[in-house]
């Protein structure tokens, strides 16, 4: 039996950041990761590095409704490549939702798809929540509530900017143990433990908060730092709270040869991060963000104003 703990929690939250950190350790390595994102573009697999016993498979679309068969068929066929030799010989697989999954319809096809019940044993639901972000997103947002109602364990990320919402993970979850962690700096064997299998939930059909949708850019040109800042600013102050998440490898004109990792949850910016390289060879920036009624070609337009006005600048001061 291989043992499957799905990791959860809402848009940002932390969920690849632990998985880098989990994955590095040497005890928890031998792990398969399939990684579901809700845009277009999959950027996750690419942020978390795996070791020569791990890796990461990746899906987009919503895991808890239209790929929901997906993850079943993909549990399946790894197994089967596993048996082959073809994949490492993975201990345990992690699957890290999308942050808009409502975990209930997951947990059904895992428990209930007759195959996978033989070869798979659920071990538990981890979900994260954000210390800075999660209260609101519990007030706000169904899928939130379901990942903190169906946690096994709760991790409270981000506690180096913000006290443990308390109040509001009790409302909803008043018994699962739970913890505070820094940049995933979580005991894994604490975080995967088996839990027992849920007795019952509420029912299986998936919550979601309605308009939310996602936006791709995608350049070749590299982008100058200034233009990036300009841009992210200019994005929160029109889009607010609709804007719910930015995430992206973007190539600066800077430094073209590796991408800086770029993450806003909501108006908070974080510090830009760097990859060694770009991976696959693939040097395009991809930028994904996800929020509620943004309109499709806000975004572009807004770069492509912000760096020709960039561009007019720094030729003025040549
Ligand atoms: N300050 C601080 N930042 C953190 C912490 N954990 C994660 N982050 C940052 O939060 C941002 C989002 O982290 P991710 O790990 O990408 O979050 P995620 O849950 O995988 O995001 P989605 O897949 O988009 O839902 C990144 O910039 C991380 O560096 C933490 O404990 N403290």
């Amino acid at each position: 039996m291989i043992p499957v703990s799905v990791v959860t929690g809402f848009l940002g939250a932390g969920k690849s950041t632990l998985l880098r950190r989990v994955l590095r350790d040497p005890a928890w390595a031998d792990s398969a990761v399939i990684v579901n994102e809700f845009g277009e573009v999959p950027l996750d697999h690419d942020l978390i590095a795996a070791s020569e016993e791990s890796f990461v498979s990746a899906s987009t679309g919503c895991l808890c409704c239209v790929v929901r068969d997906d993850l079943t068929r993909t549990l399946l066929d790894l197994l089967a490549r596993r048996e082959a030799g073809e994949v490492p010989r993975y201990r345990r697989v992690l699957v890290e939702t999308s942050g808009l999954a409502d975990p209930a319809p997951i947990l059904h096809a895992l428990m209930t798809d007759r195959a996978l019940a033989a070869t798979h044993a659920l071990a538990g639901v981890v979900t994260l929540v954000d210390a800075l972000h999660g209260a609101a997103a519990l007030a706000r947002h169904p899928e939130a509530q379901r990942q903190v109602l169906l946690a096994d364990r709760i991790l409270v990320t981000k506690t180096d900017l913000a006290p443990v919402p308390e109040a509001a993970i009790r409302a909803l979850n008043p018994a699962a143990p739970l913890r505070a962690a820094e940049h995933g700096a979580a005991d894994p064997g604490w975080l995967l433990a088996p839990a027992p299998p849920p007795a019952a939930l509420p029912d299986w059909a998936a919550r979601h908060t309605a308009g939310l949708g996602s936006v791709v850019i995608e350049r070749e040109a590299p982008l100058p730092a200034l233009a990036l800042t300009l841009w992210m600013q200019g994005l929160a102050e029109h889009c607010g709270t609709r804007l719910l998440r930015l995430k992206g490898l973007v190539a600066l004109a800077e430094q073209p040869d590796r991408p800086a990792v770029v993450h806003a949850i909501q108006h908070m910016v974080h510090p830009l991060d760097w990859l060694e390289a770009w991976p696959g060879g693939d040097r395009r920036t991809r930028l994904v963000l996800i929020g509620e009624r943004i309109p499709r070609h806000f975004p572009a337009r807004l770069l492509a104003a912000v760096e020709a006005e960039v561009a007019a600048e720094l030729a003025r001061r040549a």
